[in-house]
């Protein structure tokens, strides 16, 4: 199937500059483990992501990814979309290496999954921070002690989770929270939780599946701002989804699958295809203004980032 371009080539190379920039100057670390000298090199300095003709099929009929190709570099935002059964949650796993591919490479940070052992699983996951759209919190414990529990994990120190811990819930608007369970909150509070959670290491790559699935459209607006925040700070996020007004709203590089193959792939993409966002560059190219002007520039700081969600 033919892949729709509306970007040249130029612009992907100045888009991948900037996020290398952007990267240096937010000081991101290395995934994968290892230090950075002794991690091996990405074909390209700032790819965080690199699938390489990746195929998983489930059986020979169904294909979850087919011959997936593409790069993701440090401090980008990247949607992937597609419908039920395109292959999203598919390519998700094959990041979290919680399945292997049949065919094709898949490099983080320059790191061969294929190559990490069952048994270094672990530590290539604390690299990761992950939402899911069923927030996954420990029922039986706190708000503080769900987002305490992750730093733990990794070998934190009380003094580390102690100061850590407060901040990433006061970014997280969950301060008035902490000794709440996750039966007592709200669906979009718990998945606040689990984004605290999944960003209290300060991870350099941010997977997140489906993260306002089950949040009504308010609700939403809070995820996206604090998405928007974490991958303002330098972290890489990857958001697989549905949800076509977060994605039309933030016109980040869009991903589409169909049927496990890639059919679109667009630096400031639309949900959906012949989106508006081409309509856009083709006024550009024509020297006219833009067709529909508010729903398609990029998000200011005074449209996502701002403090009101903080407390
Ligand atoms: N464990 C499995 N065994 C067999 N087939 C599977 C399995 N998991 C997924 N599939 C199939 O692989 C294809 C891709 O599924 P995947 O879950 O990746 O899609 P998706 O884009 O995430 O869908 P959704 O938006 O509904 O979550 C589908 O045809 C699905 O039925």
């Amino acid at each position: 199937m033919a892949v729709s371009r509306s970007t040249t080539d130029r612009q992907r190379a100045a888009a991948a500059r900037q996020a290398a920039a952007a990267a240096r100057t937010t000081g991101t670390h290395p995934v994968a483990g290892g230090a950075p000298t002794s991690a091996p090199r990405p074909s390209h300095p700032s790819a965080v992501i690199e699938f390489r003709g990746v195929t998983k099929a489930y059986d020979n009929t169904t294909a979850g990814v087919h011959d997936a190709t593409f790069t993701v570099h440090r401090g980008e935002f990247l949607f992937l979309v597609g419908q039920t059964g395109a292959g999203k949650s598919t390519l998700m796993k094959l990041l979290l290496k919680e399945m292997e591919p049949d065919s094709g490479v898949i490099r983080v940070a320059g790191r061969d999954l294929s190559e990490i052992t069952h048994k270094k699983v672990p530590y290539y996951r604390r690299n990761l921070g992950v939402v899911f759209q069923d927030f996954k919190l420990l029922p039986n414990r706190t708000v503080y002690d769900n987002v305490a529990y992750a730093l733990q994990v990794t070998g934190a120190s009380r003094k580390q989770i102690r100061r850590q811990v407060p901040d990433i819930l006061r970014l997280t608007g969950l301060s008035t929270k902490l000794h709440n369970y996750p039966h007592q909150l709200s669906g979009g509070e718990q998945q606040r939780v689990s984004v605290a959670r999944a960003f209290v290491n300060h991870p350099p790559l941010l997977l997140a599946d489906e993260p306002t699935g089950n949040l009504d459209p308010d609700t939403t607006i809070g995820i996206m701002q604090l998405l928007y925040r974490i991958n303002k700070a330098g972290t890489t996020v990857v958001v697989a989804t549905h949800d076509e007004g977060m994605v039309n709203r933030m016109r980040r590089r869009v991903i589409e699958l169909q049927g496990g193959q890639i059919v679109r792939d667009e630096v400031a993409g639309g949900y959906g295809r012949d989106s508006e966002s081409t309509a856009e560059f083709g006024a550009l190219m024509r020297g006219e203004p833009s067709p529909t002007p508010q729903r398609l520039r990029q998000p200011s700081e005074a449209d996502l980032f701002d403090d009101a969600f903080a407390d």
